[in-house]
């Protein structure tokens, strides 16, 4: 008999599920697609959004009920303390990921619907969570600690988890590759630009710090999360303000960011108002730009040496502009942008600094889904060998 090789992946985010189905044999994409606007009529909620990706399976010949399926991966967000690496999803586990809802409250419950409706549908096959904590806990203490009193720290499991792992773990190996070097000796700078966004120091293939903190809201200015903010904002908000917790919750979450600036959160349409003179759309870039070089000059100093800066999601490869404005004037640092490569469009991995910057500036795709059938599959094949 045959193995099956092929692995489903499910990439349930807070208002789209991905999907892509895989063979491992020999890394064929045999469907990708992508169900949008959850919770916007069509598609009222994330099992509607599951439904319509089995069916869309079915009718290209490879539904869920394919023997040739080995595994499903899906895309896990938190992962706390617990999860550092890919896991055989258990009721137990679930149960775990449903307790960290409160450290990830829009991500963790559409990934736990997911799991739910595809256990429900294949019971029989090994599922796996791949999370987006994981690459991140080889952090060092020094930055993976928030400097308030430890015995609070520790009693809450507060600390800094980083996110989009399985994205910058993808994205820092391939920007090796490209770079013809061993991921070993190659320091990167990595930056994650989609509606959320962070920034990683990956030093040697490892993570020594990232923007995102104990949940996905610190760091950077993202489409609709504030990123960094004086703690006491918070208070400030409460006890003057009087807002409550909840309404500070949903501020700083959905009605922040770039659309809490300008009311668009989507770079397209900024890039689109800037270009006829709207002012509000200007600023918000400018806020968003200004915060992404502070993190730019930080990692360096983290680094030391770096090799790479690279840009990644939807912003980071499709934003001609936000590359610019992130990479201009640090010549000193050894970092120059080609202007005429980093204007052309392209799907592949690609260099776009200029021949004489010291630094790469790379574009590099990311495919968190493909990083994730690889994850899922390596466990199942350990386990079986065993
Ligand atoms: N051609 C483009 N030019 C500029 N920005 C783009 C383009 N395409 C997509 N984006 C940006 O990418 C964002 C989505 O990124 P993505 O990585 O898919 O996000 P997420 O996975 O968080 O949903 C959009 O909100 C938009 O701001
Ligand atoms: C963790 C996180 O922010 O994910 P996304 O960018 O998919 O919202
Ligand atoms: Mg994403």
């Amino acid at each position: 008999m045959t193995r099956a090789t092929r692995v489903l992946v499910l990439n349930s985010g807070s208002s789209s599920v991905k999907y892509q189905l895989i063979d491992m044999a020999d890394g064929a994409r045999l469907a990708a697609g992508l169900v949008e606007r959850i919770g916007e009529g069509a598609v009222p909620d994330h099992a509607a959004a599951l439904d319509s990706v089995a069916e869309a399976l079915g009718a290209a010949g490879m539904g869920l009920d394919s023997p040739d399926l080995a595994a499903i991966g899906h895309r896990a967000v938190h992962g706390g303390t617990r999860f550092t690496a890919p896991t055989l999803i258990t009721d137990e586990v679930v149960q775990a990921m449903r307790e960290l809802i409160p450290l990830a409250p829009l991500h963790n419950p559409a990934n736990i619907t997911g799991i739910e409706v595809a256990r429900k549908l294949r019971p029989d096959l090994p599922q796996v969570a791949v999370f987006d904590t994981a690459f991140h806990a080889a952090m060092p203490e020094s930055a993976a600690r928030y400097a308030i009193d430890t015995a609070t720290a520790d009693r809450w499991s507060v600390r800094r988890y980083g996110f989009h792992g399985t994205s910058h773990q993808y994205v820092s190996r391939r920007t090796a590759e490209l770079l013809g070097k061993s991921p070993e000796s190659v320091n990167v700078i990595v930056l994650h630009l989609g509606n959320g966004a962070s920034a990683s120091a990956v030093a040697g293939g490892v993570c020594v710090d990232t923007s995102m903190g104990l949940t996905p809201l610190e760091g950077l200015v993202m489409g609709t999360r504030s990123g960094d903010l004086d703690p006491a904002v918070l208070l400030h908000l409460h006890r003057v303000g009087g807002l409550s917790v909840d309404e500070i919750d949903d501020l700083l979450n959905r009605r922040s960011g770039l659309v809490g600036l300008c009311g668009d959160n989507d770079m397209r349409e900024i890039d689109r108002r800037i270009a006829v003179g709207d002012q509000r759309a200007r600023l918000a870039f400018d806020i968003y730009i200004h915060r992404l070089r502070k993190y730019v000059g930080a990692y360096y100093a983290v680094l030391g040496r770096v090799d790479a800066v690279v840009f990644t999601a939807g912003v980071g490869e499709n934003a001609v502009s936000v590359r610019v404005a992130a990479m201009s004037g640090l010549e000193a640092l050894g970092i120059e942008l080609d202007r005429t490569l980093n204007a052309a469009r392209s799907r592949e991995p690609r260099l776009v600094s200029g021949a004489g910057s010291r630094v790469a500036v790379a574009v590099v795709p990311t495919d968190e889904e493909l990083e994730i059938a690889g994850q899922t599959f390596g466990l199942i094949e350990n386990a079986q060998e065993r």
